[in-house]
């Protein structure tokens, strides 16, 4: 079931800029971005090219950009309530079980009984029942990589913001990571904006891909397209109707897909 919490984000003329005005170092330039309620956007470019950086702006965790991000047509504010943001670390706290460190995430004043009975949902929601009253150093990294996800979940946010959140995982347990990811996005239909190295995740994931790059006319990176599979979710991988779109996106990044081991 579609929940009804979820919001449009919208970039007009973001920049990002770094350091005093004597060795300022622009970073984002003129990023201009419409995201439905709902949507799966990831963000790809070249290692430092500032998917962080436009990350950090969206979720108000650094407010220290030109231009407007607007959510649901109001500002984002510093560490805006609307969104929670997950990270490739799980960052859970060691001395915790999973249910108090699922429950660090749920909002200021929620009643214990409402409490017990939301992280028991979270932790169904990510297959964490049985690990409930584990501690991180007793569960595998994709299970706390899963506690982590539940943690942002908890929040009811508006707005989930992924910052590469499956990038330390092996393969196999990453695609169960995705998969997961899938299956809380039809629950909750939280809108979601992901940043990722990986060209064939954002292509089973996203709605919309987005790629940054350094525009010859401007310092900092902008945004230098868009992209939507071909396909509707769920995709695999080697759909044929992907392998035009996976080479686009590698030529984006700069890589020539002919070397390239998923070629
Ligand atoms: N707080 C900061 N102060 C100064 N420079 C910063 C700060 N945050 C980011 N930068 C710089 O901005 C640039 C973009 O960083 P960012 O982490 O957004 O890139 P990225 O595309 O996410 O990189 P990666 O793919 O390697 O994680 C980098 O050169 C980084 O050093």
């Amino acid at each position: 079931m579609t929940h009804a919490n979820t919001s449009a984000v919208v970039c007009r003329n973001v920049g990002r800029a770094f350091g005093t005005n004597g060795t300022s170092r622009q970073i984002l330039t003129n990023i201009d971005l419409d995201i439905e309620p709902g949507e799966i956007i990831s963000i790809i470019g070249a290692s430092g090219s500032g998917k962080s950086t436009l990350l950090r702006a969206l979720g108000g965790l650094d407010v220290g950009f030109t231009g407007q991000v607007l959510i649901d047509n109001t500002a984002v504010e510093q560490y805006d309530p609307r969104c929670a943001i997950g990270f490739q670390e799980p960052r859970l706290l060691p001395w915790a079980t999973v249910t108090d460190n699922v429950a660090i995430g749920l909002p200021q004043g929620t009643s214990k009984p409402a409490a017990t009975t939301r992280v028991a949902e979270l932790l169904k929601l990510v297959g964490l029942t049985d690990a409930a009253n584990l501690r991180p150093r007793e569960i595998s990294g994709g299970m706390a990589q899963r506690a982590s996800l539940a943690r942002a979940m908890a929040r009811d946010p508006e707005i989930l913001l992924l910052d590469e959140p499956f990038g330390a995982l092996d393969a196999l347990t990453r695609i169960k990571m995705q998969q997961l990811l899938l299956d809380v996005h039809a629950q909750t239909g939280t809108t979601t904006i992901m940043v990722t190295h990986d060209v064939d995740e954002a292509l089973l994931l996203s709605d919309r891909i987005v790629l940054l790059d350094a525009s010859p006319h401007a310092e900092g990176a902008t945004i230098a397209n868009i992209f939507t599979p071909p396909v509707p979710r769920p995709r695999v991988s080697h759909d044929p109707a992907l392998v035009s779109l996976r080479e686009e996106l590698l030529a984006g990044l700069g890589v020539n897909s002919l070397a390239s081991s998923k070629g």
